[in-house]
């Protein structure tokens, strides 16, 4: 059980001269346990600050997130958060495994067989498999692409075995292809470890490719716009899925909806 309730939460920061700053107006939110929601919407309009606030890492203003009816009030054990920016987020001086262990390391949730030490560099292997550098466990992160370098946090991020896992912006700082392989690895990875998952992204399509539901959220912080339902079939594909007469009429609706105010 994963379930996450976010309840009335809102968030402003002190602006200038002490005057607050909307972040993010009060939002309702039920996330199902092995849902994928994605978050979409202009920039500012309080993405990261609802994710950041759901993950434990930012203090709400108001409301309250709960997990399975347990408060969050800093990062539960049981949620991993996989960073736009992997150059920040990797140990540059460990080797791609030494940064999968870290993942073991710090999980409270490793099976009794995961505990022996012993065994760490070869379930980091594994998991490394998982994402397609098994032969790249002894480099450095500044040794790989950045597509590359956001497998190894993704690799990390499951070794701690989490029930969920908050992805803001995870792809957007790689090319276009690595992007659609990056994707579909996630799809596998979600349907395989059955996490649930909360990813932020501006890109329409890849929320719409993901997702079971579409959050968007108003302009400046005014709050939830709409929720959409994604009954798209599982499992998807790059090539047939955006070719779907459903996912084109999502597409035309969520564009509407994004778009909707004023323009940039
Ligand atoms: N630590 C902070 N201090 C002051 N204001 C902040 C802080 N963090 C975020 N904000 C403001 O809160 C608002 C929402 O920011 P947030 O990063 O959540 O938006 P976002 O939708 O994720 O944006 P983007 O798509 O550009 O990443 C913005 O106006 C931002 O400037």
């Amino acid at each position: 059980m994963n379930s996450i309730a976010v309840t009335d939460l809102g968030k402003e920061f002190a602006g200038r001269q002490g005057h607050p700053v909307t972040a993010l107006s009060p939002v309702t939110l039920d996330i199902p346990t092995n849902g994928f929601v994605t978050l979409v919407g202009r920039s500012g309009c309080g993405k990261s600050t609802l994710l950041r606030m759901i993950a434990g890492l930012e203090q709400p203003s108001r409301g309250t997130v709960t997990i399975d009816g347990r408060p969050v009030d800093q990062p539960p054990s049981e949620l991993r958060y996989v960073f736009q920016s992997y150059a920040d987020s990797l140990l540059p001086w460990r080797t791609v495994e030494e940064n999968v262990i870290f993942g073991l390391r710090h999980s409270h949730h490793l099976l009794p067989e995961e505990r022996n030490r012993r065994r760490w560099p070869s379930i980091a292997r594994e998991y490394l498999a998982e994402v397609g550098l098994g032969d790249k466990a002894d480099r450095y992160p500044a040794e790989l692409s950045g597509g590359q370098q956001q497998r190894v946090a993704i690799a990390r991020a499951l070794a701690a075995r989490p029930e969920i896992l908050l992805l803001d912006e995870p792809f957007s700082a790689v090319d276009a292809l690595s992007r659609a392989t990056l994707q579909d690895l996630l799809l596998r990875l979600w349907h395989d470890h059955l996490f649930t998952a909360v990813f932020v992204t501006h890109d329409i399509d890849e929320a719409l490719y993901l997702s079971d539901e579409v959050v968007v959220l108003a302009p400046g912080g005014a709050g939830i716009r709409d929720r959409i339902e994604v009954d798209l079939p599982r499992p998807r594909d790059q090539l047939t899925t955006p070719t779907l007469p459903s996912f084109i009429d999502l597409r035309t609706r969520l564009l509407r909806e994004v778009l909707a105010d004023h323009g940039d």
